[in-house]
Parts: C-alpha cells; structure tokens; sequence
C-alpha cells in the first residue's frame, strides 16, 4: 500500500500568519496515494455503509465524492454561502483560521437517511461541528464522520464530543 501520508507538505505561514498549513494536494496528485488514502478512510464504513456521505466544500467535496463511489452511495454538498440553487438551511461557524457559514438544501436527504460527514482535515473542529449540526437539523441521521487527516494538538475531537464516531486515517 502507497505511503500517501508522506506525500502531504507543510506550508508555513498559510494563509496567515503563525498558521502551518497541511497542505493535501501531493496525495491527490498521485494516483496510487490518492486511491490509498481514499481506501484508509472508507475501511471503518464498509461493512455498514451510509446511504450518503456529505462533504465539506471544498477540499471535502474531492475526498467525499471518491469515498462515496468507493462505498457505492450518494453525496451530498455542504457548501459555503449562497452556492445552492434551492431552499438552504444554514450554519455559522469559526475554524483554525477564520469563521464562514455553511449550507445544505432543506431535501439533501430523505428524514432519517444515515450520513457519514467527509472533511480533508480536522483542526478545531468548528466546520465538522457545524455541518453535523446543520445535517441534524435538515432530518439526517448522522452516524458518524470521517476526515483524511486529523491535528491532534488543535484538539477538533474535543468539540466533536458526540456520540457518533470521528474516524481520522492519519493523526499528525
Ligand atoms: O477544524 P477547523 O478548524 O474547523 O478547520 C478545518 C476546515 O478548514 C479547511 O477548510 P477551509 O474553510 O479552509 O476551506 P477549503 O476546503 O475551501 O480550503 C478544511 O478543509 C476544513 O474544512
Ligand atoms: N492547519 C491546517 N492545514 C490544512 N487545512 C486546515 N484547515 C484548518 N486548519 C488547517
């Protein structure tokens, strides 16, 4: 199996100041890495799979989208401000570097559909909160979430503090 992890870049000073950014993109570059990582990610999901996974825009739509096709279900957008076409339900948060709004249509799923939220990375923890939330409120049943890498010391699994399953496929 491809040693994808080795493959992520460290960025200092993006996009701020003081922030060491992880920078994903080498991994998806490489094909073998790319399909690796992706296979990490769904390992904990293939034997009870979601009927959908939702990803985060942007980085979550790239992983989301692969990991829905690799455990053969629907994908659902979370998207930033004003990009939906149809009626939204929407959620403010605060992130490593900043704070933004996420959306989801009011129809994403039927009421009760088991989601599995998608992001690239964890760092704080804000975004996966706030997309769990938002899933919650639209009516979907969220039975876990899963990121390509978490950043243990920026302490993201203490907010999840949630009864559903946070798997990570590479701590750093
Ligand atoms: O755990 P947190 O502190 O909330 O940070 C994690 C989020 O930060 C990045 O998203 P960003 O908003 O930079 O968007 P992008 O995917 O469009 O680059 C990353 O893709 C996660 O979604
Ligand atoms: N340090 C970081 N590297 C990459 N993505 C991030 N999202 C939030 N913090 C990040």
């Amino acid at each position: 199996m491809s040693d994808w992890s080795a493959l992520i870049r460290d960025v200092p000073d993006f996009p701020k100041p003081g922030i060491m950014f992880r920078d994903i993109t080498p991994v998806l570059a490489d094909p073998a890495a790319f399909a690796a990582a992706v296979a990490a990610m769904a390992a904990p999901w293939r034997a009870t799979p979601p009927d959908a996974v939702a990803g985060i825009e942007s980085r979550g739509f790239i992983l989301g989208a692969a990991l829905a096709l690799e455990l053969r279900c629907g994908f659902v957008p979370v998207r930033k401000p004003g990009k939906l076409p149809g009626r939204t339900l929407s959620q403010g948060y605060r992130l490593e570097y900043g704070s933004d709004r996420l959306e989801v249509h009011v129809d994403a799923v039927p009421a009760g559909a088991r989601v599995l939220v998608v992001d690239d990375v964890l760092a704080t923890g804000g975004t996966l909160r706030a997309a769990t939330e938002l899933l919650r409120r639209q009516g979907a049943q969220v039975i876990g979430a899963d990121v390509l890498v978490e950043l243990v010391p920026l302490g993201g699994r203490d907010r999840w503090d949630d009864a559903a399953p946070l798997r990570a496929a590479l701590l750093m």
